[in-house]
């Protein structure tokens, strides 16, 4: 079998074991008068990077943990959190910390017994091959079919929330940056 077939198999394999209610949960966290912030370490973070570029452009106000412009994070706010592993622990150093500030959790991992996903508020597992050996075995390196099952199931989310927000093409596109 060619290695597209093979990795669009292994995409669309672990892509069948997402529970769109864990989806429909974070959902409901996401609100724009909530102040979203992104966390994640290496790609596990890029990913976590893209999620929050296409919220800006739905018209939240969102920031990535660990950037010089990014604010302190207070009660109320609400955090996602992405680790393959969710045993990261500079991850999970910064999760503990916003849990007790009372900031709501959403955790998005391969394995809903790990760490991370005992302390999300709730928690969208995307079962792909990590680098712990979780999830849908894969011939791909290291967490790439998390990774790349992450981003598809995190725009999957964006979708959701456009169209609750009733956030069109057209709008988002005028969000988007105009200095590329
Ligand atoms: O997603 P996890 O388990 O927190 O791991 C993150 C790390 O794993 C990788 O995504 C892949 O090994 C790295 O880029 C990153 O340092």
């Amino acid at each position: 079998m060619s290695l597209v077939k093979q990795v669009m198999d292994e995409v669309n394999q672990v892509m069948g074991l997402i529970d769109e209610s864990q989806l429909a949960s974070a959902e409901q966290l996401i609100q724009k008068d909530k102040r979203i912030f992104v966390l994640g370490a290496g790609r596990s973070g890029l990913m976590a990077k893209g999620f929050a570029m296409r919220l800006m452009h739905i018209g939240y106000t969102v920031y990535a943990v660990g950037e010089t412009i990014t604010p302190s994070i207070q009660a109320g706010d609400v955090l996602v959190a992405v680790s393959g592993s969710g045993k990261t622990g500079s991850i999970l150093e910064v999760v503990e910390k916003a849990k007790a500030d009372g900031v709501k959790v959403v955790a998005v991992t391969s394995n809903a017994e790990s760490p991370l996903g005992k302390l999300g508020d709730t928690t969208v597992v995307v079962p792909g091959a990590t680098k712990a050996g979780d999830g849908v075995k894969s011939i791909q390196l290291l967490s790439t079919l998390f990774d790349q099952s992450v981003h598809i199931t995190l725009d999957i989310l964006c979708l959701m929330l456009s169209r609750r927000d009733h956030v069109s093409n057209d709008t988002a596109k005028a969000t988007h940056s105009n200095l590329e």
